[in-house]
Order: C-alpha cells, then structure tokens, then sequence
C-alpha cells in the first residue's frame, strides 16, 4: 500500500527542505519553533505553496513534482486554520455544503450531508444561522464540518485552538479526536496537550528540516533536544487500561482523570513533575498514586531540583524544593516512592481503531 503523504521537496526561498513520509490513518504533529517550517509543509500538502524541487506524493499520487501541479480544490485535503475563514454572506449550512457542492454532489445531497456533519460537531439546528451569529468555538466547529463533509483523505491543522479560550478547547480536542479517528492528519501546534490528545507520532521541525520523526511515547519520555524537553514539560507513563486507570508494566496502578473513555487496551497517563512528591519510604492512609522509582539524575534548576527516575523501565521527573531534596538525602540510584495525586493525573487512551463518518446520501434523504 502506498503511504498516505510522502514528501521529499525544497522551497527555495523559505530555506525549507522536507523529507516526511506517513502512513494511512496516521495523526503525526508537526512541533518545532517558530519559522521552522510547520506551515510551510502543511501548505505543500494542501497545494497552496509548490515545491521548487522534489516532490509531494498523497496515496501514491505525485500532487507536486516537475511539471505537475494539481491544485488545491482537486486534492482530497479538508484543511482547518486557527481562524475558521467561513465565508460571511453564507448560512451556517451552505458554508458546510459549499465543498460537497463544488465537488459534484447535488444540492440536495450536499445539503444532507452538511446537515448530518453539523450534527456530529454538535450544532443540530444551526444551519439556518448567519456565521456572524456564532461564538469563536462554534464557528470552529463549523470550520471542522466543513472540512469533513468532502471526505478528505488527508485532513491538516495549523494551530487549530490558538485562537480559542483555554475552556473552549479540550471540547474541540475531544471532538476531533473522535471525528478524526482513521484520517490521516497533520497537526501544526506549539501546545504539548494537542499531542497528547491528539497525536500517534511526532515530526519535529528544526530550521527547515524534519530533525527527528518517533511516536508520541518516545518524545514525551526521552526528548532528545533541549527544545523538545521544553516542550514536552510533562511526565507521560505508558500501560494498559485497567478500569478506570492505567496499569504500569511493572504492575502499578496510575489513578486520574480521564480525557476521553479509556475504551482502548493501551492508555497514558499524564501529569506535571511538580505533581510529583518524593518519599524514602510509602507514606500510608492516602488515596494517592504511589509509585516505586529509582533516582537516574539530580539537576540543580534553581528554585526547582529537577530529579529523574526510572519508573519500571520509564522515565520521569520530580521538581522539588532544595529543602526536600535536603531532607530527603537522594543520591543516584536511590529507591524512592513517588506520591502522585489522582486529580493531577490527566488519562488518555492510546491507539483506538478508526472510527469514520462516512454518510450515504442516500441513507440520509
Ligand atoms: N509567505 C511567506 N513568504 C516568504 N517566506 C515565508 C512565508 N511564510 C513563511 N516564510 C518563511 O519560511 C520559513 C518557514 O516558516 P513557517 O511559517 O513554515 O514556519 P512555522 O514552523 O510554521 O512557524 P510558526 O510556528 O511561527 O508558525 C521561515 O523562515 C519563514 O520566515
């Protein structure tokens, strides 16, 4: 089978040289700092920006290459910015029924479908609705049904929640998750938590270049660079549901809180190093996550002493303060218990099956 996206292409001008291939149904996130290249690929992606050498493949398909170009509106492409771009002087539903419209599709089938993807973003009833009339997340939610009533077989986002309040957001997130589920997805974010609730894989970008392209897992417990480590800035432990938890290799049980049902076999949990207090030995009678570790290193950060342990097999942090550190003596290889509270613990399952929304036209009429 022929990957899903497969890019090895030059901008010239940008000082962008990308080399990115994805399998089908893959959600990869493109992270890296400002001006390394994250939109600059999502636009060869979409056919807004061509390459001046190499090419840009979907499904096998060269979309981009020497003498070829197929541009944007006949690429399978459902594309979601930070703003939603609805078009003013349409209703809510013609701005969905706009891409199945222009795509061949009657107007009554378009409308059906437009009908039945507002549903599922959870805007039954808003059709008739002036966009002016709809709050910045509802016209997002517009934006995400407009992207999936063509039946994309690729679907970008750039940033698609920096514009939104920090309430707003983990509803979209949760909505895309589900919507997204089996699409191939190129995800642009500065923010960890889109990668956590979103992403399989992660590209990192770095002056132009794909500098590094491993599952989520790996980059969240051993980034490789000093930016990703920023990045990252959390605790991810990886093991099997359990309930409603997480159960650890070695047997541990991680409480907290869960995202999204943990409905897979496979979840993460997740949580902040300052969420993490250190014990030398099992302080009884709490109802907290009690996990057993072994000090691997001690960084002075200042207010904060950054320890790292190995938790069965993986790793995390702990920031404490001097005077525990103090108190608590640590040296390497120390046994330690690390106390986590189950309300700083965010659950979120890990690689579910795809789950599409695919209307028969004829089933909705
Ligand atoms: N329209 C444009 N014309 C010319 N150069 C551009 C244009 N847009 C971006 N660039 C340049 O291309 C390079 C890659 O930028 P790009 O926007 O792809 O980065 P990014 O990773 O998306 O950054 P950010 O996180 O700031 O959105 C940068 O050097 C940038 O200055």
């Amino acid at each position: 089978m022929a990957d899903a996206i497969r890019i090895d292409a030059r901008v010239a001008a940008r000082e962008v040289e990308l080399d990115l291939v994805m399998g089908e149904g893959e959600l990869v996130a493109l992270i890296g700092p400002n001006g390394a290249g994250k939109s600059t690929c999502i636009q060869l992606i979409a056919g807004a920006l061509r390459p001046d050498r190499g090419t840009v493949q979907l499904d096998g398909v060269t979309v981009a290459g020497p003498g070829v170009l197929v541009p944007a509106h006949l690429r399978r492409v459902g594309y979601l910015e930070q703003r939603p771009l609805l078009f003013p002087h349409l209703s809510v539903l013609e701005n969905v029924a706009f891409g199945p419209r222009s795509r061949g599709s009657s107007a009554a089938d378009a409308r059906h479908r437009a009908e039945a993807e507002l549903v599922a973003v959870g805007l039954e009833g808003f059709g008739p609705r002036q966009v002016r009339e709809l709050s910045g997340g509802q016209a997002q939610r517009v934006a995400i049904a407009r992207a999936l009533a063509i039946d994309p077989e690729i679907v970008l986002l750039d940033e698609p929640f920096a514009a939104l309040d920090a309430e707003t957001t983990p509803e979209l997130r949760r909505l895309l998750r589900d919507r997204l589920r089996g699409i191939t997805t190129v995800l642009a974010t500065h923010d960890p938590l889109d990668v956590l609730a979103l992403a399989d894989g992660v590209a990192y970008l770095s002056e132009g270049r794909v500098a590094l392209q491993a599952g989520v897992d790996r980059v969240f417990q051993s980034p490789a660079t000093r930016f990703l480590a920023d990045f990252v800035g959390l605790n991810l432990l990886h093991g099997g549901v359990a309930g409603d938890a997480v159960e650890l290799p070695g047997g541990a049980v991680v409480a907290g809180i869960a995202e999204s049902p943990l409905s897979g076999d496979e979840a993460r949990a997740v949580f902040p190093p300052e969420a993490v207090s250190l014990f030398r030995s099992a302080p009884h009678g709490s109802p907290r996550n009690e996990l057993s570790a072994v000090v691997t290193g001690i960084e002075d950060r200042g207010l904060a002493q950054r320890i790292d342990l190995d938790v069965s097999g993986q790793r995390i942090h702990a920031d404490v303060t001097p005077g525990a550190l103090r108190e608590l003596s640590l040296g390497l290889g120390d046994k330690v218990i690390a106390v986590v509270k189950a309300t700083q613990v965010a659950l979120h399952p890990v690689g579910e099956g795809p789950r599409l929304l695919r209307v028969d036209s004829r089933e909705a009429r």
